[in-house]
This record gives structure tokens, C-alpha cells and sequence, in this order.
């Protein structure tokens, strides 16, 4: 971090930079502690509750660093899912963990929706999975392309919210019709 200010033409001995080093080192170690978290820890306790339809939480805010740039993008996130015949389900605040989890890491935003999406497959085998995440990508805000507000959208569906038309556009109305 030293190098890299005197590489922008910064002084890092400067009262204010002198910290700067050792801050942006405990910084970072949060926004990218989910490198050293296990995704089937966060899914490990399940419980049956004999729900076989949709369960779905929206507008889960979502802050994540773009690997190419190590600026943020950040947005919300839609997680759903439709548990199995025997009804394993998950607790609600798991699925707030799990985006958590793979958003604290540098990410594209394709790979964080897919990477939530088989982690819920993986861990509760469920008959459905989807994922919705909508965010602002600030290497597309404040440089390069400069278009603040452009929001991306990116969506991963498993099982039969995938293979059903119908399961999908329930899901796709109530993400959609939220508020
Ligand atoms: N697919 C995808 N692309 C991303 C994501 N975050 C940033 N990018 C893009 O990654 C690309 C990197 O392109 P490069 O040409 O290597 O980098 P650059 O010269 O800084 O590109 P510009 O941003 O266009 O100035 C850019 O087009 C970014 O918009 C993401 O989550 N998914
Ligand atoms: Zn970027």
C-alpha cells in the first residue's frame, strides 16, 4: 500500500497516510473475509418444515469488490429457493450469509449469483434454486465508461425454477412485484 501511493505521487509519510498501510490491511481482511469462510458451515444447520414451495427473500443488500479494478459494486440481492419433498429448508438469515459470503471476495458478478446459486443445490438439495443480483458497478460510474445509475442485472435458476416455466415466472413476479 506504501508502494502504491508513492506509485499515484502520494507521500504515504504524510500525517494523514501514515496509518493508511496498516488500515486498508484491516480493511480489506473484512471485505474479503469470505475467502476463509465455508459456505457449508453457514448451511450446516437445516431443519424440516415440511414447506414445499417457495421461499424467497428480497432486496438483501449486497456490497462486493470488482476483481478487476478492486473497486466496489453494490446492490441487492434475490435468493429463493423451493425445498425438497421432505421440506429441508434453511434458516432465512443463512441466505443473507451465504451472498455475504461470496460478495466478500473479489468478484464478478456472474460468478457471485452462480456461486450462491449451487451452494444452496449443494447443501439443501432443493427442488429449485434462484438468484437475482441487481447492482451499480462503480469502475462503470466513477471512471472509464462514467455511467452512474447503469445497473446490471444478473440472474442464476437451478431445477425446476429453471426447467418449469410457470415455478420460474411466480418467482420472476413476486422478485419483480416487491414493495
Ligand atoms: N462480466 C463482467 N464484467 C465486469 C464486471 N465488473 C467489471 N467488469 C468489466 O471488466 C472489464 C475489464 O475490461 P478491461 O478492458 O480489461 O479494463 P478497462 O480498460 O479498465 O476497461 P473499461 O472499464 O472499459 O475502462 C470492463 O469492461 C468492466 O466493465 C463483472 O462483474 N462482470
Ligand atoms: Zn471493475
Amino acid at each position: 500500500m506504501r508502494e502504491l501511493l508513492e506509485a499515484v505521487g502520494e507521500n504515504p509519510d504524510r500525517e494523514g497516510l501514515r496509518d493508511t498501510p496498516a488500515r486498508v490491511a484491516r480493511a480489506y481482511r473484512e471485505m474479503f473475509a469470505g475467502l476463509y469462510t465455508d459456505p457449508a458451515e453457514v448451511l450446516a444447520r437445516t431443519f424440516d418444515e415440511s414447506h414445499e414451495e417457495l421461499v424467497l427473500v428480497t432486496d438483501i443488500p449486497m456490497y462486493s469488490t470488482c476483481e478487476h479494478h478492486l473497486v466496489p459494486f453494490h446492490g441487492v440481492a434475490h435468493v429463493g429457493y423451493i425445498p425438497n419433498s421432505h421440506g429441508k429448508v434453511t434458516g432465512l438469515s443463512k441466505l443473507a450469509r451465504l451472498v455475504d459470503l461470496y460478495a466478500k471476495r473479489p468478484q464478478v458478478q456472474e460468478r457471485l449469483t452462480s456461486q450462491i446459486a449451487d451452494a444452496l443445490v449443494r447443501k439443501l438439495e432443493p427442488r429449485g434454486v434462484i438468484v437475482v443480483v441487481e447492482a451499480e458497478h462503480l469502475c462503470m460510474s466513477m471512471r472509464g465508461i462514467r455511467k452512474p445509475g447503469a445497473r446490471t442485472t444478473t440472474s442464476a435458476v437451478r431445477g425446476m425454477l429453471q426447467t418449469s416455466a410457470t415455478s420460474r415466472a411466480e418467482a420472476l413476479e413476486l422478485i419483480k412485484g416487491r414493495r
